[in-house]
């Protein structure tokens, strides 16, 4: 049976994902799309061969197997609740949405209840395999140093209410330092990867360094975990979306890869 695919965000993930299910790059259908701007759900179904509907996201869960969260952290709630409380699957890019501990061990506990899986991609980092190996173990410390053009945390929480004005920064500057937990409520848009390590290193501190760099035009996520195991360091120079500077490339690839490891018969990795 052809997995039936529901997509919450036509922004820059969701166009990369409803074009490699299009393409035939997953051997998925794209049933049904729901964006709060309905202009931009609209735009994503003109350039589409396939004809998946435009629904309100009752609807949009009620015909899908999997709902792929690619909107915000803000809708998490919401669409985690109807996907699983129905019994669907769910992947979720908004990953810093779960580090609020409610939401998440109501996440849990209706997957749990429902016999349902929620799937969080690598997004736009690089060693997750190694990290969740580690956590089999003892992981003392994690940390993560996100290097951004300033344009790319424009609209942040933080950046209003303090207001930076990101113009008047001419070399690389550190602008946040402090635990995921506070990173991913302050950079929503920037930092879910903090949130995806935290999660994947089982409750070892992850602190987060975000640094604006004016003279750069790649985001770079570096992280080193530290624990019994001995220690992990990877670095990836993300190309940004063409569409939103805050969001890498390779974040919609590790979406598009998830899809594909749900159909595909040979799992590869950790
Ligand atoms: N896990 C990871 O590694 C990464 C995660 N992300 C996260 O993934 C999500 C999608 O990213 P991206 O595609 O770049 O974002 P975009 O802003 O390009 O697109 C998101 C779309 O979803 C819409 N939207 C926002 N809230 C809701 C809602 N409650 N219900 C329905 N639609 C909504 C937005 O509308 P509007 O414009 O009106 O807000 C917009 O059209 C973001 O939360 C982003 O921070 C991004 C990169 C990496
Ligand atoms: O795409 C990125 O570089 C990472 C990102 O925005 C996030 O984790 O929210």
């Amino acid at each position: 049976m052809v997995l039936k695919i529901g997509l919450v965000g036509c922004g820059a993930i969701g166009l990369e994902i409803a074009r490699a299910i299009d393409r035939g790059e997953v051997e998925a259908e794209l049933v049904a799309v729901f964006d709060r701007n309905g202009d931009r759900a609209r735009e994503l179904l003109k350039g589409l061969r396939g004809k998946p509907r435009l629904l309100e996201l009752e609807e949009l869960v009620e015909g899908s197997d999997i709902v792929v969260e690619a909107a915000s952290q803000r809708a998490v709630p919401e669409v985690a609740r109807a996907a699983l409380g129905r019994g669907r699957d769910l992947m979720i890019m908004s990953v810093g949405a779960l580090l609020d501990p409610g939401l998440r061990r109501t996440v849990e506990e209706l997957a749990r209840d429902r016999g349902c899986r929620v799937y969080l991609p690598s997004g736009a980092i690089s060693g997750l395999d190694g990290l969740k190996s580690a956590g089999a173990g003892r992981i003392d410390i994690v940390t993560l140093t996100t290097t951004k053009n300033p344009r790319g945390f424009a609209g942040a929480p933080y950046i209003e209410d303090r207001g930076i004005d990101l113009s008047a920064i001419s070399k690389p500057t550190v602008i946040f330092e402090g635990p995921a937990e506070e990173a991913v409520s302050a950079f929503p848009a920037n930092v879910n990867v903090a949130a995806t390590l935290s999660l994947t290193a089982r409750g070892a501190r992850v602190r987060v360094r975000i640094v604006a760099d004016p003279d750069i035009e790649v985001n770079i996520h570096e992280i080193c975990a530290e624990g019994d195991f001995g220690r992990i360091t990877t670095r990836v120079e993300n190309v940004p979306s063409p569409r939103n500077p805050k969001t890498s490339r390779l974040a919609a690839l590790s979406a598009i890869a998830t899809l594909r490891s749900i159909v595909e018969p040979v799992k590869i990795g950790t």
